[in-house]
């Protein structure tokens, strides 16, 4: 954890001048009538953690599809690492994505399946070998390299996920729920190669239902409910109680935010 904080800031700067990672303005996504994402504004400094927290439907999956280019945003604006979205070449250079499910060709072994992405992403030969193996040692996945991807189980090919979403050292990282199906012993492997990309600057965009992972990695977090940010702040700003000071749990602090929203939705008062 960086200890950095939210700001504010415009066309890729913040305030302080130190660069962003991911600017949104007015992000919004409509399907037919239904609003999933509504006007998100969010500005992430560079090599920072950020912890994207929400209930099942909150809109946090349609946020990451709008910002890896996946999805196209119904209104708004956004910027990964200084590029608008718009600039669809280069900002997928720029950006890494583990999806809840990985995208494997079952037919390929781990191996091949990285290195038909690290072709795709244009990484010299021994450049790409040398960053393969270095990670498929580090996630415990040599030995079964040469398997096809059909015989991983779901942890395993979520640790190749992991993998070739980081082959290309993108500057910023989306990970929807990276320790999902991991067993202990391999989810810790993943959150130590995650603060390790950290240390090397890279932005971390997670989204998970596992308080611990983002109370434990992340600088910021923001709480999504019903396609709208309503918290943001630091794990500490957000679990101490603004009126006593009172300290609270993330889970606590979680129900209470999500609940309040949900009330002012069904009474009409604003957020
Ligand atoms: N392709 C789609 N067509 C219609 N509605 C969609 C589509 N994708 C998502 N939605 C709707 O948008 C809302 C937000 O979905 P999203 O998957 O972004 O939520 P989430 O916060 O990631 O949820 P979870 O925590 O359950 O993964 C939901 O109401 C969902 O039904």
């Amino acid at each position: 954890m960086t200890n950095r904080s939210p700001v504010d800031g415009a066309a890729g700067l913040r305030d302080d001048q130190t660069p962003l990672a991911i600017e949104t303005r007015g992000l919004t996504k409509r399907f037919g009538d239904h609003v999933a994402v509504d006007g998100l504004d969010l500005s992430i400094p560079r090599g920072s953690v950020y912890g994207f927290l929400g209930p099942n439907g909150a809109g946090k999956t349609t946020t990451m599809r709008m910002l890896t280019t996946l999805l196209p945003p119904s209104a708004g604006t956004a910027t990964i690492a200084g590029t608008p979205l718009s600039e669809r070449a280069t900002v997928t250079r720029s950006l890494g994505y583990l999806p809840e499910t990985p995208p494997l060709y079952d037919e390929l072994t781990g191996r091949e399946q990285l290195s038909y992405v690290a072709f795709l992403h244009d990484l010299p030969d021994a450049v790409a070998t040398e960053r393969i193996e270095s990670l498929l040692t580090r996630l415990d996945l040599r030995e079964d390299a040469d398997r096809p991807l059909s015989t991983y189980s779901k942890g395993m090919r979520q640790k190749v996920g992991l993998i070739q979403a980081v082959l290309h050292e993108p500057a910023v990282l989306f990970l929807d729920e990276p320790t999902s199906g991991l067993d202990p012993r391999a989810a810790r492997t993943v959150l130590d190669v995650i603060e390790d990309l950290v240390d090397e600057e890279t932005t971390v965009f997670l989204s998970t239902h596992i308080l611990s992972v983002v109370d434990e990695l992340a600088d910021t977090i923001g709480v999504l409910h019903e396609g709208r940010l309503v918290a943001e702040g630091s794990p500490g700003d957000l679990t101490r109680r603004a009126e006593t000071g009172e300290e609270r749990t993330l889970e606590q602090a979680f129900l209470e935010v999500t609940a309040d929203h949900a009330t002012a939705a069904t009474t009409g008062d604003s957020p």
